[in-house]
């Protein structure tokens, strides 16, 4: 818990604060931010893990809220220092409109914007993701680069589209007045593909795996390299950037930062294995069991399934072009402008976040659905 002996003064918001990241972020804070007096978190779903966190000797205030709704973003943020806007529609499989998607990624931001504007909060962190930049839909690799790297970045998809929009409005915002006068500071961190403890994909895919008989089949060419990163990393970089933003407000407003840390670059399924391997599950084929042109076929059959069966049900399964594609691209960062602008080291190393995602697939075992 934070270190009482400095003064408690700061109230932060975190939106999306009961999701996969967001829990992380809000845990990160408590541990890591000394001067908080106040935590918000507002989510359209509260989670019932936040009762064990008013024991301490941070208010911690939960806010049921929908970031579309101007009213409800602005009272949540009045009398905010900081917010984090984590809350997001995270949806590449087609389960929601792309109406939908953009309300809650765009309207949603806007909001939160116009709130800091309105009510006088000065600091605001996005979080954005690497699909603003890539890949593409061309499938052009993105091998190592940075945030400099010029790369031809086409959002035919609802959920880039709109995370870029939403990225673009932040940063945009950087520097307007916010009431009382002073300048709003915003930046955008961009992670990769996360993982970690409470991540829904891994889990699907783990109970996948046992559904076939402790097997995964590669459909993924080993050489296609995909950057991912750990949550604990991603949360702490939330944290070091909110606090430092208020410092260094002229070098970082209106910057955005790819979140890295150690974790090895490798294919999609190849990483998974790093810590699906270790809970029992094996990848069959050294290369993909079938070949691209069917695994197409398949995923745009996917795709007319899940149109066909709409007005049913929801069909909406892991593959389909776009998911097919991203997997097939290679999409990975190599950068330190984290480290230069704000001072940022990984707090957990590669070996340490891979162990604590395995102690959460384990823990899971057996209670598959
Ligand atoms: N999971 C990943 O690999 C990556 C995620 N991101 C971004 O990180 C952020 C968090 O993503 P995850 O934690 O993975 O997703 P998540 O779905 O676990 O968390 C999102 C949270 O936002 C909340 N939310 C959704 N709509 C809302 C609304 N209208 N009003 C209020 N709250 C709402 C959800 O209830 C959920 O708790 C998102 O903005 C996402 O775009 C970026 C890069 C990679
Ligand atoms: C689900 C995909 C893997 C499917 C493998 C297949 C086709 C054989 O069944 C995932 C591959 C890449 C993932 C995305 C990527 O990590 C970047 C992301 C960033 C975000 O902001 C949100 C999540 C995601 C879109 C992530 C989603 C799953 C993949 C498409």
């Amino acid at each position: 818990m934070a270190d009482t002996a400095q003064a408690q003064e700061l109230v932060y918001l975190v939106t999306g604060g009961c999701g996969f990241l967001g829990e992380h972020v809000v845990r990160m804070l408590l541990q890591r931010e000394p001067r908080l007096h106040e935590l918000r978190v507002f989510d359209l779903h509260l989670g019932p893990w936040l009762e064990e966190l008013q024991t301490g000797p941070v208010q911690v205030t939960a806010i049921q809220g929908d970031v579309t709704q101007a009213h409800e973003v602005a009272a949540a943020v009045a009398g905010a220092h900081v917010v984090i806007h984590t809350a997001g529609l995270v949806d590449v499989f087609g389960r929601a409109s792309s109406e939908t998607i953009h309300e809650v990624n765009v309207q949603g931001t806007q909001n939160v914007i116009d709130a800091c504007v309105q009510t006088g909060t000065q600091f605001l962190v996005y979080t954005s993701s690497m699909e603003v930049v890539g890949p593409n839909i061309k499938g052009h690799p993105f091998y190592r680069g940075d945030e400099d790297t010029p790369y031809e970045a086409v959002h035919k998809h609802p959920y880039p589209r709109s995370k870029a929009l939403a990225e673009q409005l932040v940063l945009e915002a950087n520097g307007r007045k916010v009431r009382g006068g002073r300048p709003l500071v915003t930046c955008a961190l961009r992670p990769t593909g996360i993982y970690g403890e409470g991540h829904q994909i891994m889990r699907d895919i783990f109970y996948q795996g046992q559904r076939l008989g402790g097997r995964l089949f590669r459909a993924i060419p080993a050489s296609v390299e995909h950057g991912r990163v750990y949550v604990g990393n991603v949360a702490w970089m939330h944290v070091l950037v909110a606090r430092e933003l208020q410092q260094r407000g002229a070098l970082m407003g209106g910057q955005a930062y790819f979140c890295y840390d150690s974790s090895p670059y490798k294919s999609y399924e190849d990483f998974n294995m790093e810590i699906l391997g270790p809970c029992g599950l094996r990848l069959v084929g050294t290369r993909p069991l079938l070949p691209y042109w069917l695994l197409m076929f398949l995923a745009v059959l996917n795709a007319l399934l899940q149109w066909l069966l709409r007005p049913l049900l929801l069909y909406a399964p892991l593959l389909n072009p776009y998911t097919l594609a991203m997997a097939n691209t290679t999409f990975t960062v190599s950068t330190n402008k984290a480290q230069r602008h704000f001072g940022y080291e990984p707090l957990f190393s590669w070996e340490d976040s891979r162990t604590r995602t395995i102690g959460w697939v384990r823990a899971m075992d057996g209670s598959a659905p």
